[in-house]
């Protein structure tokens, strides 16, 4: 291969103690009775060796791997221990790095500010430090050239590079990686695993799954792990594979590649199936009795739990998304055009409507119709956005670069800004252009009540898009909405709700949302509406309006801050002052013509 390994530089953070050795004790995963993925199975692997995990499709090689990442699934048993420890989660995601199949990356970010970003979360130098760490991984991961490209145009090979940059800043004792070279071509794949070699160099412990490696990939490893049906096949350095074989009968034709000879050994047609079985068990109970390691890694894991606080991570998360939320051009220009297009199609359709006591139902609806768009809206951009960032998310979890909450607060607050931006674009239009009151006082509180809706679809957004995968977040948060929209009191009233349906009304966001804009736009004293045609008037004042849809007396800041009254949920029993003894007369809405007076 004319590839030659670029050395690597002290600046990324190295390893100060001498030799880890990661174990696993009868790790066992049998997700149905009548399944098991991982049968009993035990090894161990040591720094400054690169190590392979073999096996036939299915084996159970990625099981293995994501059970050794720490993250495995509730249902498995058995141990895992460095250098004879047993660590728990905590501790243990502070030592190793597991870089699944996929380059979990953000497509919006260049590869210099991947890194830069890498760096802050995971490090606590100095700014010039910090520089050092990400201009050495560009050269030792051979990224100059595209060094201010954005990740989704890197080619595979660049992506993976990129990804294990990452996890090289954290300095993790053991990297775990899921099939690193598929999808890429021979050169490409030769120079990822040379990178990894040389982080063996390092005293890192290193082990990858690899799927029918070429003779000259193979060659790059030390050491290999073969898996079949859940169990340990072959275990031990690369040179002693055919020795062993060969000392009990099995001999590997001349030229042949060592792993596909081993992956043939597990065919069913094989002629030496019976020996191989056997010397399946007999690995699997050497493995069992293997000598624990002497060295110790606890005094090294004493101190906080994540490298930087919470407020930096807060910081840091919160500009990262800030800025591939911008970067994404399609998700930013789409929804703030989809924005503007709904609100002048709102504002064309409800042209000014907002003043006319004659369209006082219809501007009720325009309302609702705004404040419940910005809600979906919002949702929406969350769901669509949120499953590569979920990735990204998962993997930086996994690598104890922050906390839970330090990333859902950024999440919030990042989105907050660009939702503000399109949300009081939409209402603005729609504000000005249906012709609502030009009140300081009314447009703030409306504007609060659009924001807080906007926001509320975004929290939606998000918690749908954590739970569920996109095809059933697409189809949860949608319904969720509608829901509560049927719910809000504003389509039918609380008095004419079943009683069994009653409480919905009073955990419906979009009735404290209603109420809250209605009474923002009719409540306060609201002066007589304009009336072009006197028999077409039926109400006339703000407060007329509220009372035609039960909601006489709410108070604004209670349905903003507290969601005490939900909609409708006094049924009239009197008519308001507004209303005069008269109402009973079917003719009588022609009457109401003054607040207060009849
Ligand atoms: N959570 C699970 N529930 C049910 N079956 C599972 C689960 N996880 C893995 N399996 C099954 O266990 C077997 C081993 O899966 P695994 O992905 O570990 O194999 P692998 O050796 O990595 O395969 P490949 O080389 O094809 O990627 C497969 O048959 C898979 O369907």
């Amino acid at each position: 291969m004319p590839f030659k390994i670029s050395p690597i530089s002290t600046n990324i953070p190295m390893i100060s103690t001498t030799g880890t050795q990661l174990s696993f004790r009868g790790l066992t995963f049998a997700p149905t009775p009548k399944k098991t993925v991982l049968d009993n199975i035990s090894g161990s692997f040591h720094s400054g060796r690169l190590t392979a995990i073999i096996g036939p499709s299915g084996s159970g090689k990625s099981s293995l791997l994501n059970a050794l990442s720490g993250f495995g699934p509730k249902s498995l048993q058995g141990s895992i221990l460095v250098n004879n420890e047993e660590l728990g989660q905590q501790n243990y995601r502070k030592l190793v790095a597991y870089n699944t199949q996929e380059a979990t990356l953000l497509p919006n970010l260049t590869v210099e500010e991947t890194l830069e970003y890498a760096v802050e979360l995971r490090t606590r130098s100095t700014a010039a430090e910090k520089r050092k760490i990400v201009d050495e991984i560009i050269s030792v991961l051979a990224l100059q050239k595209s060094a201010h490209s954005q990740a989704r145009v890197l080619s595979g090979g660049g992506q993976k590079r990129l990804s294990i940059g990452q996890d090289l800043i954290s300095n993790p004792k053991i990297l775990l990686f899921d099939e690193p070279t598929s999808g890429l071509d021979s050169e490409s794949s030769y120079q990822i695993m040379s990178h990894l070699k040389e982080l063996t160099k390092q005293d890192r412990c290193v082990i990858s799954v690899i799927h029918q490696p070429s003779s000259d990939l193979l060659e790059l490893y030390d050491d290999l792990y073969v898996v079949y049906d859940g169990r340990c096949m072959y275990r031990g350095s690369l040179q002693d594979l055919i020795p062993w074989y060969e000392s009990a009968g099995i001999v590997c034709p001349q030229y042949y590649n060592r792993a596909d000879f081993v992956i043939k050994l597990t065919s069913e047609n094989n002629p030496h199936r019976s020996k191989v079985l056997e010397l399946i068990n007999q690995m699997q109970s050497e493995n069992l009795q293997e000598q624990p390691s002497a060295l110790s890694t606890k005094a090294n894991l004493s101190g906080r739990q994540y490298p930087t606080s919470w407020l930096h991570q807060f910081v840091t998360l919160t500009r990262r998304t800030v800025l591939g939320t911008v970067r994404n051009n399609a998700l930013f220009v789409l929804r703030f055009a989809g924005l503007i297009a709904f609100g002048l199609t709102l504002g064309f359709i409800f042209h000014d409507i907002g003043d006319d006591a004659a369209k006082t139902i219809s501007n009720t609806s325009n309302l609702a119709l705004t404040l419940s768009s910005l809600t979906f809206v919002n949702a929406a951009a969350q769901i669509i956005s949120f499953p590569t960032e979920a990735a990204v998310f998962i993997r930086e979890y996994r690598a104890n670069c922050y906390s839970v909450a330090a990333y859902f607060f950024s999440k919030l607050s990042a989105d907050f800004f660009p939702m503000m931006i399109g949300n009081s674009a939409l209402f603005g239009i729609t504000y000005f252009l249906t012709g609502q009151p030009i009140e300081t006082e009314r447009i703030l509180k409306s504007a609060l009540i659009q924001l807080l809706s906007g926001w509320f679809g975004q929290l939606l957004g998000i918690i749908g898009g954590c739970l569920f995968s996109l095809q059933v977040a697409t189809f949860f948060v949608p319904s969720a909405l509608l829901a509560m929209l049927l719910f809000s009191g504003f389509f039918i009233h609380f008095s004419e709700l079943n009683v069994v349906l009653r409480p919905l009304i009073y955990v419906s966001p979009f009735s404290y949302g209603f109420k809250g804009i209605l009474d923002a736009v009719y409540g306060f004293n609201r002066t007589e509406l304009t009336c072009h045609v006197e028999s077409d008037c039926v109400y006339r004042t703000g407060e007329q309006v509220l009372h035609m849809l039960d909601m006489q007396g709410i108070e604004y800041w209670t349905e903003l801050c507290k969601g005490e009254k939900p909609f409708s949920r006094q049924v009239m029993t009197e008519p308001p002052s507004s209303i005069n003894d008269d109402d009973d007369d079917p003719n009588s809405g022609a009457k109401f013509t003054r607040s207060g007076t009849s």
